[in-house]
């Protein structure tokens, strides 16, 4: 199923295949359909005034609706990319194309900083045997089938004292809280708590709370500099020692320093604890490769599972009748309203992969190294792939809901919030645990009201985020309110 563009069928029509299977002439990324673009300007004004990337999503979006579901545009640099927005195209790349060792694109600014101060990063960072080594490891204790089995004990606990606290703050009225802030603590503890494990006394003391404050904002400024980055000269900002550049390092600097110190501790007192960080030991993972990975665990879980998090009470909040099913019922309903935000708002929009040989992708026979771009966030939201693609609708994912007869598209491998494949996100059971379990008892303990939110629009900031800053009314729920 090839969502092409007519200018694609025409090219078809014109390279025949023989009746013996080979092609006897195939189409290039030459014939890939590409927007208008200046000389040498080519499309990079476009992309300024786009938001120098802040509206990437929609503005990939645009480019889809013009030019079909594959495209090529040069962005800012001086390489072509594919970007693919087909659920089938987008499987083939997933799980045949991408190779035995799946690379991406990395940010450029944490590529700069790795080359200038030497510091290696986690496995989101590593490639060949290294990665696959490393990644069989963590596969086995977070993938698995039945880890949920040890994952929920710390998970669900850090959650029922971030719920119990909630409640006291807001015992006497309505309280007002920097929801984000919140949520971005919530999801380092609750990292912090798989590493260590459930028998541990380890960090039970006030210091750990301003500890996992002072980390929080620290990653979070991370996001945000590098954002400022986008569209900038990188490298003459770094030798100008631009103010751009020097936020960006500094976050990084503190964010590394202290993600590092959380994970020393606990690999001192490893032998007291059950959690990860304990089982990687057991594996005989040497401590500096534990240290490199458990800290970027520790960077990588903050904004994706709170910002989820975020647009899933959102959604919540504008559709009083899907909260009201979900005050309702218990079991799966909660992780149909998860997997439908994550459909309308995956925080991670694009995801990338770079071609490891020469292949066919769609009707295109791409070359070695072709860096390939799906549009998670068009494919999410596309007519064709989900009826009423625009409307937040969880029972859509509930196979035996009556309700869904009336929605005649559903193509699940359209809406990819954790990717698929050998490099799909390594945490995604922490995070649906999380998600679960803070959506179902935050919705059954309070009542939502945020303020600030008119005319909310999401934004490409590393993630996607809401466009302002947002705060929530935090009152208990009144158990007799009439629903
Ligand atoms: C809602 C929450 C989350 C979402 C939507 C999400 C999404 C993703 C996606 C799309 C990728 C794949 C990137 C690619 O293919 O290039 C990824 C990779 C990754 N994620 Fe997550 N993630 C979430 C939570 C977490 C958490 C809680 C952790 C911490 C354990 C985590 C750690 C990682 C790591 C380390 C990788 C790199 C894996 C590798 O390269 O092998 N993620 N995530």
């Amino acid at each position: 199923m090839y969502r092409i563009s007519r200018a694609t069928t025409d090219y078809i029509k014109r390279y025949t295949i023989t009746p013996a299977g080979h092609c006897e002439t195939f189409l290039t990324i030459k014939n890939v359909p590409r927007p208008r673009s200046l000389p040498i300007l080519g499309t990079k004004l476009d992309f300024f005034l786009a938001g120098r990337g802040t509206m990437l999503h929609e503005y990939i979006d645009a480019r889809h609706k013009l030019l079909g579901s594959i495209f090529c545009e040069k962005l800012n640099g001086n390489t072509d990319l594919v970007f693919i927005s087909d659920p089938t195209v987008m499987k083939t790349l997933f799980l045949n194309r991408e190779g035995k060792y799946p690379a991406h694109i990395l940010p450029d600014p944490w590529v700069l900083y790795e080359k200038l101060y030497g510091f290696k990063r986690g496995l989101f960072f590593m490639d060949g045997e290294e990665w696959l080594n490393n990644r069989r490891i963590m596969n086995k204790h977070l993938l698995r089938e039945n880890t949920e089995s040890w994952l929920e004990g710390p998970i669900k606990r850090t959650i029922d004292n971030f719920i119990a606290k909630w409640k006291g703050r807001a015992a006497n009225g309505c309280v007002v809280l920097d929801i984000e802030s919140e949520l971005y603590k919530l999801s380092t503890d609750v990292i912090i708590k798989v590493l260590l494990g459930t028998n541990s006394s380890t960090f039970e003391s006030r210091h750990y709370e301003e500890l996992v404050t002072i980390f929080s904002n620290s990653v979070k400024k991370i996001f945000q500099t590098t954002t400022k980055l986008y569209g900038l000269p990188l490298n003459l900002c770094q030798r100008l020692n631009l103010k751009v550049w020097t936020d960006f390092k500094e976050s990084v600097d503190s964010s590394v320093f202290l993600a590092r110190k959380i994970v020393n501790e606990i690999l001192l007192g490893r032998h007291e604890t059950n959690g990860l960080i304990k089982k990687l030991s057991d594996e005989n993972m040497d401590d500096e490769t534990i240290r490199k990975i458990a800290a970027d665990f520790v960077i990588a879980a903050g904004d994706t599972t709170a910002y989820t998090t975020l647009w899933t009470l959102l959604m919540l909040f504008e559709n009083g009748e899907v909260l009201k099913e979900l005050r309702r019922k218990d079991g799966l309903y909660v992780k149909y309203v998860i997997k439908e935000s994550m459909r309308l708002y995956p925080v991670a929009p694009f995801l990338t992969r770079i071609l490891p040989k020469d292949c066919f992708l769609g009707p295109y026979k791409l070359k070695q190294g072709t860096p390939i771009v799906a549009s998670i966030y068009t494919s999410g939201r596309d007519e064709q792939n989900f009826s009423n693609a625009n409307v937040f609708l969880p029972y859509r994912w509930d196979k035996n809901d009556p309700r869904k007869e009336n929605l005649s598209n559903h193509v699940p491998s359209a809406s990819l919030p954790f990717a698929l494949g050998a490099r799909s996100c390594i945490g995604k059971k922490i995070a649906m645990i999380q998600l679960m379990e803070v959506i179902q008892q935050v919705s059954n303990n309070f009542q939502l009201k945020f303020n600030n939110i008119k005319n909310i629009r999401p934004i490409t900031s590393q993630v996607l985020v809401p466009n302002k800053h947002i705060e929530l009314c935090l009152t208990l729920r009144n158990y007799n309110e009439k629903e």
